[in-house]
């Protein structure tokens, strides 16, 4: 062993320490300093193992990462033997210096602050240069987090497009687009950003298109839709306008309504509705003239009171309006009769007991002949 001693401090070289790593005698390196741990292996704390696989080298790193206490530090102290040789000092861990501490070393406020604090800002600048990202600090973290999620998923679209060059020029204008857009900002209460709609169809599904039409856009109806409407059967007018005819009233009305004290003077058909005209021979004042109808051979049936004609030289006369059914059977029919409620009791014309009856055959309904047009009310 070739031992040097200058100053009353012992240096040994490099190749002189690598050679004791053996049972018999095991060096380490410690900041510089030589330790003889050959008697203290056992007696290690943290175990042998670990002092042998540092044996007759530079254990300094691993003995700082444990944090050992300043009683091993002491202990450490009493084995030590010399120092490396300053010539072959480079030859170990370049940076050991900069990362040991001595037993009256204390980490200070410029190591456990300052230092991550600059390396955290380093690394926030680098990561928005390499993103792209050049937000200002306004954004709270929430959102910032929020961007950089939508970032992250117009990438992922970006790379499935990266065969054509075009999409993903439209996709980098997209992204631009987006990064312009608080989008995300909008769903936060509170916020008075233009509000999003969106178009649903009957089952709640997002509609694909949604085409505006204006006032100039007049829908086309398809020819056979024309010609279809073209064919439908003539309006009902056409045919019913026999019935007052086949009425024959003006005759027998004066016998019935001096009979009946009231009687169906007139009745008119149209499309919608049958309207008629009632005389009334009686001069009290409280009195209540109509007409009672039905749809469905008297199961249920409607009074409809019947209003005094406007002409004020028909002081007796009364007119009522009954709406037909849109669609009715073929062979179903109207029936009615009019009445008069007053002081001297209730009157019917229901023409003799037969009732008027208006009856409908195939698509047009047709008035029957007062002698086959009756039910009794
Ligand atoms: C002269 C050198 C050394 C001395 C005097 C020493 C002393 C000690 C002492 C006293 C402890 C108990 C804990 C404490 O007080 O910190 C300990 C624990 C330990 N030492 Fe060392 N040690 C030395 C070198 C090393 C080296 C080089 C390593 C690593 C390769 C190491 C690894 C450990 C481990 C892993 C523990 C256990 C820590 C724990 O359980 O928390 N020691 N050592």
């Amino acid at each position: 062993m070739e031992e040097k001693e200058e100053k009353s401090v012992k240096y040994f070289r490099l190749s002189e320490i690598e050679e004791q790593n053996s049972f018999k005698s095991t060096w380490i390196i410690i900041n510089n300093n030589v330790y003889d741990v050959t008697k203290f292996l056992e007696e290690h704390p943290g175990g042998e193992e670990v002092l042998r696989e540092q044996a007759g080298g530079n254990a300094t790193e691993s003995f700082e990462d444990v944090g050992h206490s300043s009683d091993a530090r002491e202990m450490a102290h009493d084995m030590m033997i010399g120092e490396l040789h300053p010539d072959d000092r480079h030859k170990i861990a370049v940076k050991e210096e900069s990362y040991v501490t001595t037993l009256n070393d204390e980490p200070s406020w410029y190591s456990n602050l300052l230092v991550p604090a600059l390396v955290a800002a380093v690394v926030t600048v680098l990561y928005r240069i390499v993103t792209g990202d050049t937000r200002g600090q306004s954004l709270n973290p929430g959102e910032e987090s929020m961007m950089n999620g939508l970032q992250e998923e117009e990438e992922e679209e970006g790379l499935e497009d990266d065969e054509d060059s075009s999409q993903l020029e439209r996709f980098m204008k997209d992204r631009r687009r987006a990064k312009s857009l608080p989008a995300l900002l909008l769903g936060s209460p509170g916020n008075n950003g233009p509000k999003r709609v969106k178009f649903a169809d009957s089952m709640g599904l997002n509609l694909a298109s949604v085409k505006t039409f204006s006032s100039l856009e007049e829908p086309r109806i398809p020819n056979k839709v024309l010609s279809r409407h073209k064919s439908f059967p003539p309006p009902q007018h056409d045919f019913l306008s026999d019935l007052c005819q086949s009425f024959k009233l003006g005759l027998d009305l004066e016998r019935r309504a001096q009979r009946l004290r009231v009687g169906l003077e007139r009745v008119t058909v149209t499309r919608f509705d049958v309207r008629g005209q009632i005389r009334v021979l009686c001069g009290c004042r409280d009195r209540e003239v109509g007409v009672r109808y039905t749809f469905n051979s008297w199961l249920s049936y409607v009074d409809a009171q019947a209003l005094p004609v406007a002409a004020a030289d028909q002081p007796d006369r009364f007119e009522f309006t009954v709406y037909t059914p849109p669609f009715m059977e073929p062979g179903s029919a109207v029936h009615f009769a009019v009445y008069l409620r007053g002081e001297e009791g209730e009157f019917w014309d229901n023409n003799e007991g037969k009732n008027y009856t208006l009856h409908y055959r195939s698509n047009r309904p047709f008035v029957s002949a007062p002698s086959n047009a009756i039910t009794t009310l």
